[in-house]
């Protein structure tokens, strides 16, 4: 806090505060509450225009904050108090057990003002002191929703998740992900369980919903051929989806699954269950894909109890702020599948409650467990943090920008809105939550400078990039045609040519001659290419969109379907089709990245002169000479793992050593030294330390 420490504020100063930011709420313009009407997701659902018609920000930061509860601020003052005890020395203070002797009541100061809804503005007001007496300084920060304590949960669902159309995003095939940050106590779960039970509900509503359009979508395109789709009088969620359900627990850097029975397993000192470890890491193919029990549900209120079963046995302690805070992330994910469009990627919903964000003051107090798990904690919403910036930044620079998701559990786990060469689109929605009180100024003012900055002005508009051949993100609307008409005619002709020589195969065992084929005849495409590509798409469009939505606009485009032409033709060609347009512009990206990496990598050899010692192996940077290039790093790992390892991460790994480097330069410390600090961490995020290294370093 400037100007003075929280520690410092009592009770005697409320009054003055009091007047003060009364004195300067007279000041200040009425605040602007929400203008547009509020939809529900069935309203919104039937209204045409309405989903996907926002503005596509894959970001949205919402600050929220409650109503002040009984009695809270005079237990707040009593933490306080009690800290500075202990902090004072007196050993016999028992820090974690509220004493039943509260101070008299305490009237609530407010420590934060919610002055514009949409776009949010929250004001902080952080007390300080000098020599006249208490001072107030307020700070504002900004977002793209803000939701002060009058408004409910139904309110905060309709205008975060349902106004950004994260449900139906999930169900065709997109990442939906909503994060709910914030210090102890502030209300995150309180949020996030009013969501996770109003998803349940309105998962099933939009699903059925959907599915119905699409059961129908499908009859209408394939009642000219021969084959046929029979849609159900009432369609049911479960007649076109399919729902998985997971929920992790990830506390320190222990990831436990919430779903594994609990039957046989071993109680500690509480009688809570000793759950099995679950591993966090990458496979073969790139996934991360912990090995979870889960649960194929098929209707809300099925969803609904597994979410309240997974909640109950989520652990939770006490801590100083907060009776039943929870010290642990929890992750819930739906994975969704479309039964009609298998070869689509299954849509995700991730929904997660993070762990109370503590300042080291809360933490004092901790026994040595508790101390590592709060270090994890806060290292992992560290990383949340830089991954969400890197993200952030990407929405609005082209170039390239390193997303750090790999340092971390957490960020590993939410890797599908993460992974740059992922060609599912995503929407994250991040719920910063703070205090209403005053005695928590200094905190809330750390929750909303750690989320102000997620928030993204809409991509500045660019003028066209020059045409490339190779990069469909430079295509206008008419080279966007020409490629789709390519594309298609190729299909069609071999699709043709099968079939010719399936005809003359049929023919030559009857003894009968066919007619060869005239290559240049017309051939029939599964799409009508200018109804699929009106004017005014281009391949960027269509690059955004996933496979299901994809296949879904080929089959209303397709043509009049007969023998050869199935709905399920279509369907084929047409993800083959955009499989391509997604490789394309994929290849484009990473070319770009890889041009970027190349310049890069030149500053960093003049940076260091000629290399004058061996390089580590699959990268160009060096093992220092002499005892250095014996270190255990060098040992402990594998070239192909060095090689992986680099090229994970890409350009990352020379700003990692370059910035470790730089600091031991100018700190005059020992550079080699320094290098391989930097290596050796990097290869213990992606590969774990060995048992005897942490053992060494406790
Ligand atoms: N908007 C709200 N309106 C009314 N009461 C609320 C609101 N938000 C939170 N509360 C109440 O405040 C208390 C703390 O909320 P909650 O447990 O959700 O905090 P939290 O941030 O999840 O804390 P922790 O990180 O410790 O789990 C609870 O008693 C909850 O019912």
């Amino acid at each position: 806090m400037s100007g003075g420490s929280s520690a410092a504020l009592t009770t005697t100063h409320l009054p003055q505060l009091r007047a003060t930011l009364d004195e300067w709420r007279e000041k200040q313009p009425a605040p602007r509450s929400f203008t547009a009407p509020r939809q529900d997701l069935a309203t919104r659902l039937a209204d045409e225009n309405a989903v996907g018609a926002k503005e596509g920000k894959d970001i949205v930061v919402a600050f929220r904050t409650r109503p002040p509860l009984p009695d809270e601020a005079a237990e707040k003052f009593h933490t306080l108090e009690t800290k500075e005890e202990a902090a004072a020395g007196d050993q016999d203070t028992e820090l974690s057990d509220a004493t039943p002797e509260l101070p008299a009541k305490v009237e609530f100061c407010s420590g934060v003002t919610a002055a514009s809804a949409e776009p949010g503005t929250f004001i902080c007001h952080v007390p300080g002191f000098k020599w006249s007496g208490p001072t107030l300084t307020h700070k504002s920060y900004e977002s793209d929703l803000a939701f002060g304590p009058a408004i409910d949960n139904d309110e905060v669902y309709q205008r975060s998740v349902v106004a950004n159309d994260m449900i139906p995003l999930a169900l065709s095939s997109g990442i939906a992900c909503i994060l709910a940050y914030g210090q102890t106590g502030s209300g995150k779960t309180y949020t996030m369980e009013a969501l996770e039970h109003r998803i349940a509900r309105d998962l099933f509503v939009a699903a059925k919903f959907i599915g119905d359009r699409l059961l129908r979508a499908e009859q209408a395109a394939k009642a000219s051929s021969s084959e046929s789709v029979e849609v159900p009088d009432e369609v049911k969620a479960t007649d076109v989806f399919e729902f998985n359900v997971s929920f992790l627990e990830l506390l320190g850097k222990r990831a436990v699954d919430l779903l594994e029975p609990v039957e046989g397993l071993p109680v500690d000192a509480q009688g809570n269950p000793v759950r099995n470890e679950v591993p966090i890491h990458e496979d073969k193919n790139g996934d991360v894909r912990p090995r979870l029990v889960s649960r194929v549900v098929e209707s809300a209120d099925q969803l609904d109890e597994l979410i309240v079963s997974a909640l109950s046995h989520r652990r939770v302690s006490a801590t100083l702020r907060n009776a039943t805070s929870s010290r642990s992330h929890a992750v819930l994910t739906v994975r969704i599948t479309n039964k009609l469009m298998p070869f689509a990627e299954p849509g995700q919903l991730l929904l997660v409650d993070l762990a109370g964000s503590e300042r080291y003051e809360d933490s004092k107090a901790h026994d040595k467990q508790r101390m590592l798990e709060s270090r994890e904690n806060n290292n992992s919403l560290m990383s949340l943090k830089e991954c969400v910036r890197a993200k952030a930044k990407m929405a609005t620079e082209d170039g390239f920008v390193h997303i750090p998701w790999r340092s971390n559990k957490l960020t590993m786990l939410l890797k599908p809105i993460f992974d740059v060469e992922s060609r599912q689109p995503s929407k994250t929605l991040i719920i910063a939550h703070v205090s209403p009180h005053i005695q928590d100024s200094a905190h809330s003012v750390t929750t909303l400078s750690y989320a102000a900055p997620f928030k993204t002005a809409p991509p500045k508009p660019r003028g066209p990039a020059p045409y490339d051949p190779q990069d469909p993100r430079t295509w206008n609307h008419e080279q966007t045609l020409a490629w789709f008409t390519e594309e298609f005619t190729k299909r069609a002709k071999v699709r043709r040519a099968a079939a010719h020589k399936a005809q003359a195969e049929k023919a030559a065992r009857e003894g009968k001659e066919t007619r060869p084929l005239d290559p240049a005849a017309p051939v029939k495409l599964a799409v009508d290419v200018a109804r699929l590509c009106p004017p005014g798409m281009t391949a960027k469009h269509f690059g955004q969109l996933t496979t299901m939505q994809f296949v879904q606009r080929s089959l209303e485009a397709a043509p009049e379907l007969d023998r050869d032409l199935t709905a399920n033709v279509v369907k084929n060609t047409a993800g083959e089709v955009v499989g391509t347009l997604y490789y394309l512009i994929l290849s484009a990206k990473t070319r770009k990245r890889r041009n970027i990496m190349k310049s890069r990598k030149t500053i960093d050899v003049n940076m260091y002169g000629d290399s004058p010692y061996d390089t580590i192996p699959g990268t160009n940077v060096r093992i220092p000479e002499g005892e250095l290039a014996e270190h255990s790093v060098f040992k402990m790992y594998t070239r192909e793992q060095f090689v992986i390892s680099s090229q994970r991460r890409s350009t990352g790994w020379y700003e990692v050593i370059n910035a470790a480097v730089l600091e031991a330069r100018e700190a005059g410390g020992n550079v080699a030294l320094a290098e391989v600090e930097a290596v050796s961490k990097m290869m213990e995020e992606d590969y774990g330390t060995p048992a005897t290294q942490e053992a060494a370093q406790e």
